[in-house]
């Protein structure tokens, strides 16, 4: 048998910047297949991850960790098949963009668990994007922050072009304490060269260290139960004008408030060919940009948002009060 294939974890919490980077390292090197993960099941980081040949896929409607483990051990199986029958290129690595709510060791537990992708297969690194402006907000607000920085082999903070000094001091003190066996860089300066990068890991039952590759880790876990963050979709046909869509998004941000953690949708304007890719990230600005054409070939409009809370039918409503606001009869799907 030919040596496991190399399976790189990208994780951070939402918006810290995972998608920015991943599309950074596939401008950079042409030989990673890529596994993408969305909370929801309207997706758009897949249709936003650039086309350059790289084999990517999807894995929609819950989180790699719990909900669609079973999907990740189908999809790895499926790329390692189509890599060996010659239907992929050989592709030298896999690169898995976790949800931003995803907890690392839920998808190290995938590859730990079953034994035929044990031996096709090897963890080499987790690597965690922060946000140096959000990070330490996130951090003491979400369980799922502070697993994923734990269980980080390289910490990558995303961002500095908008902290300050004090901000980036404080975040990197803060995630020292709580990982120090991990690395802490620039995600600016973080070639795609890093995923060639090997850690030494611990095993998590005796300590010791283990050959580079195995799956455990001694970092402590985090406890919680479940997931706090729920996620929705929209998804529509027909244009809107830009001025409407404003009005639109000021009133969804003052109803959902600080419940509001990640927005981000692809949206047909009047005037525009393509479309408006719009971006939010809990306490930041809304940034939109108008895209030259509709990536990945879906051209229906669609919205999706992730809240925080007890109650997983909250983003639902939001959308619907959404779909109201700018009378949207014409819903593919929600
Ligand atoms: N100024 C600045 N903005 C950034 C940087 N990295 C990411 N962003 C912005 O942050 C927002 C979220 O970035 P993404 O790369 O989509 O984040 P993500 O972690 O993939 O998001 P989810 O998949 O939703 O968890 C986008 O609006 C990006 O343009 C950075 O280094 N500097």
């Amino acid at each position: 048998m030919t040596a496991p294939i190399p399976l790189v974890v990208l994780t951070g919490f939402l918006g810290s910047g995972k998608t920015t980077l991943l599309n950074r390292w596939l401008d950079q090197r042409g030989d990673l297949a890529v596994v993408i993960n969305e909370l929801g099941e309207i997706g758009i980081d897949k249709d936003l991850a650039r086309r350059v040949g790289a084999p990517i896929s999807l894995l929609a409607g819950g989180c790699v960790c719990c909900a669609v483990q079973g999907t990740l051990r189908t999809t790895l199986r499926n790329l390692y098949m189509a890599r060996a029958g010659g239907d992929l290129p050989p592709f030298s690595t896999v690169l898995l963009e976790t949800t931003g709510a995803a907890d690392p060791f839920g998808v190290t537990a995938v590859l730990e668990q079953d034994a035929w992708l044990r031996k096709r297969f090897t963890l080499r690194s987790i690597l965690t994007t922060v946000d140096t402006v959000a990070g330490e907000a996130a951090l003491a607000r979400f369980p799922e922050a502070l697993e994923q920085v734990t269980a980080a082999d390289q910490l990558l903070l995303t961002k500095t072009d908008r902290a300050t000094a004090a901000q980036r001091g404080a975040l990197v003190d803060a995630l020292r304490r709580l990982n120090p066996r991990a690395g802490v860089d620039d995600a600016a300066s973080a070639d795609a060269g890093l995923l060639d990068r090997d850690f030494p890991r611990q095993c998590r039952i005796t300590g010791t260290l283990a050959p580079t590759g195995a799956v455990a880790t001694l970092a402590p876990r985090p406890k919680r139960r479940g997931h706090h963050l729920h996620p929705s979709g929209l998804r529509w046909r027909g244009r809107i004008a830009y001025d409407r869509l404003q009005e639109a998004l000021a009133a969804l941000r003052a109803e959902a408030g600080d419940e509001l953690v990640r927005l981000k949708g692809l949206v047909a304007i009047d005037k525009l060919d393509g479309p408006l890719l719009i971006q939010a990230v809990a306490g930041q600005a809304v940034e939109v940009a108008p895209l030259p054409a509709w990536p990945g070939g879906d051209e229906d409009s669609r919205l999706v948002v992730i809240a925080a809370g007890e109650d997983a039918g909250t983003p639902t409503r939001w959308l619907e009060h959404w779909r109201i606001y700018l009378g949207l009869a014409d819903v593919a799907s929600a």
